[in-house]
């Protein structure tokens, strides 16, 4: 069900794009869906569109190399982000710098998680920087981008232990009353 503007019964207005950022399993992927779903918004998941016209993203990787794998991000990110969507990027997006550069000028929401939290959520994953290293990589990857989402972010959400609801519940206020 869209979240309703009280006495109304319509989706939440909020203003469009809201860029959902921050390290990987953060829930970015998952609560953007479910952000669109509730204030009946697009949702453009980066990756997902990356997926789609280039392959599994481990893939790329292994054949590729990450620097060529971040110059196609970056052009889905371009595009995405001139759509009046709901938009997850993926946790190293932020690494350039032209997307820094566009994401000054919309609503930007960092998600975190603790390491603690996050190691269930990664297990049995593809992504492929934490397929040597896992933790402690993660934990290293998510420090050196720290102040790079601090930079774009407008609202930074610690979802450690909140639920996927409450957590949109909160963007939702927070975008509403900027829209
Ligand atoms: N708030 C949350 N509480 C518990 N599990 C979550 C939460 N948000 C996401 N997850 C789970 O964590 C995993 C990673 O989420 P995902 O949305 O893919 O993260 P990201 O896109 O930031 O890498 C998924 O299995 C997802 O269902
Ligand atoms: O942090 C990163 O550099 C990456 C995060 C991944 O997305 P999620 O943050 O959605 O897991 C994906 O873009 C790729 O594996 C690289
Ligand atoms: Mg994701």
């Amino acid at each position: 069900m869209p979240e309703s503007t009280p006495g109304t019964g319509a989706p939440r207005v909020v203003p469009l794009p809201i860029v959902l950022v921050g390290p990987m399993g953060a829930g970015k992927s998952r609560v953007g869906a479910r952000l669109a779903a509730s204030v009946g918004a697009p949702f453009v998941d980066t990756d997902q569109r990356i997926v789609e016209r280039y392959g599994p993203i481990d893939e790329i990787f292994a054949r590729e190399g990450e620097d060529y794998f971040r110059i196609i991000e970056r052009e889905v990110v371009a595009e995405a982000l001139r759509e009046e969507a709901i938009v997850s990027l993926g946790g190293g997006a932020v690494l350039d710098a032209d997307t820094r550069d566009d994401l000054a000028s919309v609503p930007v929401v960092w998600l975190q998680v603790s390491a603690e939290a996050v190691a269930p959520r990664l297990s049995g994953g593809t992504r492929p920087l934490l397929a040597d290293g896992g933790l402690d990589r993660w934990i290293r990857i998510r420090d050196e981008r720290r102040p790079l989402y601090e930079q774009v972010a407008g609202l930074t959400i610690d979802t450690s232990r909140r639920s996927v609801a409450r957590i949109v519940d909160r963007i939702t206020e927070w975008a509403g009353a900027r829209a």
